[in-house]
């Protein structure tokens, strides 16, 4: 903390008076400690200390920046029933404090530090524990992830005193230091970078605060599969995030947050980090198929999917079959979808698994008997020309695991796994899932709503065998978007309709209540041709929050397009592929898959109108899967979002 010597004198003075007037019994390594940390919080922390140290209570409680702290001093960290009881009665400590949004604190943000007295020593086991020695104190102030600001550091504290039965609140003030500004958090006592890094992420209250629902979703104990649903931005994330840290602290054992995603993990794995930066190393962040591939050169099987030998056999296949298929449907995109999402997404093995009812849940297009004999040989063929190449798809690689999980399950179970965006994984991924994550009390939460879904082909859990009933919950209030961008985004559910992801109704935008008020947003129209004025002008004004900016397009093709425009207009991008959550000043582009689950502050969409004039059951599934698609890229925006339509690009959109 930068004060001069003679202030920090004065500040040691004032501490250890303080400390000997309030709390005179303290043993003496809990009084150095205790008064070293008084001095550290001068600036924009909050202390309160416990006038009757007890093994199972925390020495102190601190509210900062970071959120709160609760501090143990002591050799080594309390253990069995102790350790339970400590962390039980902080976390309901909490329980009562509330923000002026209606918002309860998280039990699961209360971070828990062992302070221990006397040089670093090697502590074993700390588990939940930050453990710090006591030269190390000051680390704990510095700030890692500040997201409450001043008002709620107040807001938060003053309530501490009604709930903190037993502590006494404690404050030192700097003597010559003069009044700090209004803004996000005092100036003086942090460096400017991380002042700006906080200001950034003004959204991360999350860390401490959620919706009372979320809250009981969090901390209820499941005896068996849970699922959270909701529609987009309701905070499932937020909420499977902090349950992954409530769980751990309870259990022993490896955590696994999954999702089919490859863009997601990091980015999740870096907001868990801020969350439970204790857990750290017990928790792992992988894309499913990177789980799977890791998991199979594991146990001897390395495999690796050759995305243009993949290609190539499709396209032989298609060739040998499409006189047969294209007068049922022209597209061949249609038909690689039957293979990947119906056929080897269910796991098919035969004709007859394919022909019974209600398998091509989500697919317009009506088959009958003869035609699915069709497509099933369409099938063979297609596997005929992978097998004489060797060669496996994604979804052979899901199977392999799913078989050799089958036959020896894993030396070591993870103690709770959590699988985000649900709705995407073919039902043989969440088979594999199941076997993975195991039916045991807490251990595996699916997180999704079917109204995301940006790969058709659906299912429902109870396919898989993954039993949830009444272990469903539901969340409506949307966080993340502004009332404007919400109201823009729910103009996309007209037509939708969702299930929970198990066969009942489930909830639409258009049912989500505005956590948020304000936001911008705005529209545009017009040829290609006047697109890169319209865009880069656009960008222009997003300038000091580009990289807070995304660019969402709905195709490959069309993003090559708008990265000429970019390039052409020197705008620094950042490849969603890339993008880890790591800030930075670029513009952050990607097709809307690569988009999901993430938000940004400012979102452009840029819908090119393509082929007009498509009818019949493909085009209207297709078109259904669009609208989708839009309200996934619509959801991303928290402040603003602009929409541009691209017209006559009939010929051009190749
Ligand atoms: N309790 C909360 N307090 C403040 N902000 C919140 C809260 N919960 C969620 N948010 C905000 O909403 C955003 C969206 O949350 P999250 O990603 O968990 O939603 P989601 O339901 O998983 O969304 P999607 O389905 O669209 O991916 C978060 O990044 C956060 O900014």
């Amino acid at each position: 903390m930068a004060q001069s010597k003679h202030a920090r004198r004065v500040l040691q003075q004032q501490a250890s008076a303080l400390l000997n007037e309030k709390i005179p019994q303290l043993d003496g390594d809990r009084r150095r400690i205790l008064t070293a940390l008084l001095v550290e919080t001068a600036g924009n922390w909050r202390l309160f200390v416990r006038a009757t140290p007890l093994d199972e209570q925390a020495d102190a409680f601190l509210v900062g920046p970071d959120g709160i702290f609760a501090v143990t001093v002591a050799g080594a960290p309390p253990h069995g029933s102790s350790r339970h009881e400590l962390v039980r009665r902080a976390e309901e400590r909490c329980a009562g404090i509330r923000d002026g949004r209606g918002r309860v604190l998280a039990g699961s943000a209360v971070h828990f530090v062992l302070i221990t007295p006397g040089p670093p020593v090697a502590v074993r086991d700390a588990g939940l524990f930050r453990v710090l020695a006591e030269p190390e104190l000051a680390k704990l102030l510095k700030p890692a992830a500040p997201h409450l600001n001043r008002r709620q550091i107040e807001e938060i504290s003053a309530q501490a005193e009604r709930f903190f039965d037993g502590y006494v609140p404690l404050r030192v003030r700097v003597p010559e230091r003069g009044g700090t500004t209004d803004g996000f958090l005092d100036a003086g006592s942090l460096v400017d970078a991380e002042v700006a890094a906080a200001q950034l992420r003004p959204f991360d209250s999350w860390l401490t605060f959620l919706h009372p629902h979320q809250r009981a979703v969090v901390t209820r104990d499941y005896r068996g599969p849970a699922r959270i649903s909701g529609p987009a931005g309701t905070g499932k994330t937020v909420v499977a995030l902090h349950r992954l840290r409530h769980v751990a602290r309870r259990t022993g054992g490896p955590l696994l947050f999954t999702t089919f995603v490859r863009t997601l993990p990091p980015v999740h794995e870096a907001a868990f980090r801020r969350l439970a930066p204790e857990l750290g190393d017990r928790a792992e962040f992988l894309h499913l198929h990177a789980w799977v591939r890791r998991f199979l050169a594991g146990r001897g099987q390395a495999v690796e999917v050759d995305a243009r030998g993949v290609r190539t056999a499709f396209g032989r296949a298609w060739m040998r079959h499409r006189a047969v298929l294209e007068p049922i449907e022209r597209h061949d995109e249609y038909w690689r979808t039957e293979l990947d999402r119906v056929i080897k997404g269910r796991g098919f093995t035969t004709l007859e698994e394919y022909r019974r009812p209600s398998v091509r849940r989500g697919r317009e297009v009506r088959l009958g008997h003869e035609q699915k004999a069709a497509v099933w040989q369409f099938y063979e063929t297609y596997q005929e020309m992978l097998a004489e190449r060797g060669l496996h798809d994604h979804n052979d690689v899901i199977d392999l695991a799913l078989a050799e999980l089958r036959r020896q399950p894993l030396e070591t179970r993870y103690a709770a796994v959590v699988v985000d965006e649900v709705q995407d994984i073919t039902l043989n991924g969440l088979r594999l899932i199941k076997e993975l994550g195991g039916t045991g009390p807490n251990q595996l939460l699916l997180v999704g709503d079917g109204q995301q879904q940006v790969y058709p082909g659906g299912w429902r859990l109870s396919d898989a065998g993954i039993p949830v009933q009444g272990r469903g919950e539901v969340l409506r209030v949307n966080y993340r978007n502004r009332a404007e961008v919400l109201a823009f985004a729910q103009r996309f559910d007209a037509r939708n309709e969702v299930d929970d992801l198990d066969g009942a109704a489930g909830i639409t935008l258009r049912h989500a209540e505005a956590g948020n008020t304000g936001g911008t947003t705005a529209s545009w129209r017009g040829p290609e041709r006047d697109l890169a004025a319209e865009l880069t002008r656009r960008i222009a004004g997003l300038r000091d929050t580009l990289g807070q900016t995304a660019l969402i397009v709905f195709q490959h093709q069309d993003l090559v397009r708008c990265r000429r425009i970019l390039r052409a207009a020197g705008i620094p991008v950042l490849s969603l592929d890339d993008y880890s959550g790591a800030p930075d000043d670029h513009l952050k582009a990607g097709t809307v898959h690569r988009a999901k689950g993430l938000d940004f502050q400012a979102v452009l969409v840029v819908e090119f109108t393509g082929e007009p004039g498509e009818r019949g059951a493909a085009a209207e599934e297709a078109s259904d899967l669009r609208d989708r698609q839009r309200l996934v890229a619509a959801t991303r925006a928290r402040d603003f979002l602009w929409w541009g339509v691209v017209e006559d690009t009939f010929g051009a959109a190749g």
